[in-house]
């Protein structure tokens, strides 16, 4: 039996394109960086922690027959983490520091079960349009950069803030297909 822990709806709707049937999970990490974890170490410990998080919240029965998937996104620019924005100010700093550069987003993927875990890292590249002070105030205004790691969201209206992506854009999204496709199936659940 496939599980999804997380609370993010794009992830749910990426995983559903593959077809799997899956059930959900709530889980809650602590996502800080520690002092000189680079940036996709840092993904990949919090795509894990969600995972095995999941997996631990389940009865012994259950882990016996469960896999629990998680995964972690997070935009990286200059060496610089830039999770979820905490309020507006925050969204709009982002904002104007991502404006007319090119900044990285990285996923990582995380499955555990009873028997083993394994995961994967996607990273993409992500160039921004030059964003002057209205067009990034209007954009926060709308609501879409919260709960967004770097403060906006490719699959919506932020969609017209990027000029160039090279790399995944379900990765960018949230959860990256083919990586977890390919994990998918290693784990025994053909997709
Ligand atoms: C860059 C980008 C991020 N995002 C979202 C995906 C993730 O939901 C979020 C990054 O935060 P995460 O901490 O990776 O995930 P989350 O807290 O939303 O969900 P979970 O319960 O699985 O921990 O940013 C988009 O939806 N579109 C984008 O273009």
């Amino acid at each position: 039996m496939l599980y999804l822990a997380s609370r993010s709806p794009r992830r749910r709707e990426l995983l559903g394109q593959l077809g799997v049937s899956f059930s959900i999970l709530d889980v809650d990490v602590v996502e800080v960086p520690m002092p000189d974890e680079t940036p996709v170490d840092y993904v990949r410990r919090v795509a894990r922690d969600k995972a095995k998080a999941g997996w631990e919240s389940q009865e012994h029965a259950v882990q016996a027959q469960a896999v629990v998937l998680a995964s972690d996104t997070e935009v990286v620019l200059d060496g610089r983490i830039f999770g979820k924005p905490k309020d507006a100010d925050d969204g709009v700093q982002m904002l104007q520091a991502l404006s007319g550069r090119t900044h990285e987003v990285i996923s990582a993927v995380w499955l555990v079960s009873a028997k083993r875990e394994h995961g994967d890292v996607c990273i993409s590249r992500v160039r921004f349009a030059e964003l002057s002070e209205a067009e990034i105030a209007a954009y926060v205004a709308t609501g879409e950069p919260f709960g967004k790691a770097g403060a906006y969201a490719i699959q919506g209206k932020g969609a017209t803030l990027v000029e160039y992506l090279e790399g995944s854009y379900s990765g960018v999204m949230g959860l990256p297909v083919f990586e977890t496709a390919k994990l998918l199936r290693e784990f025994g659940l053909p997709v």
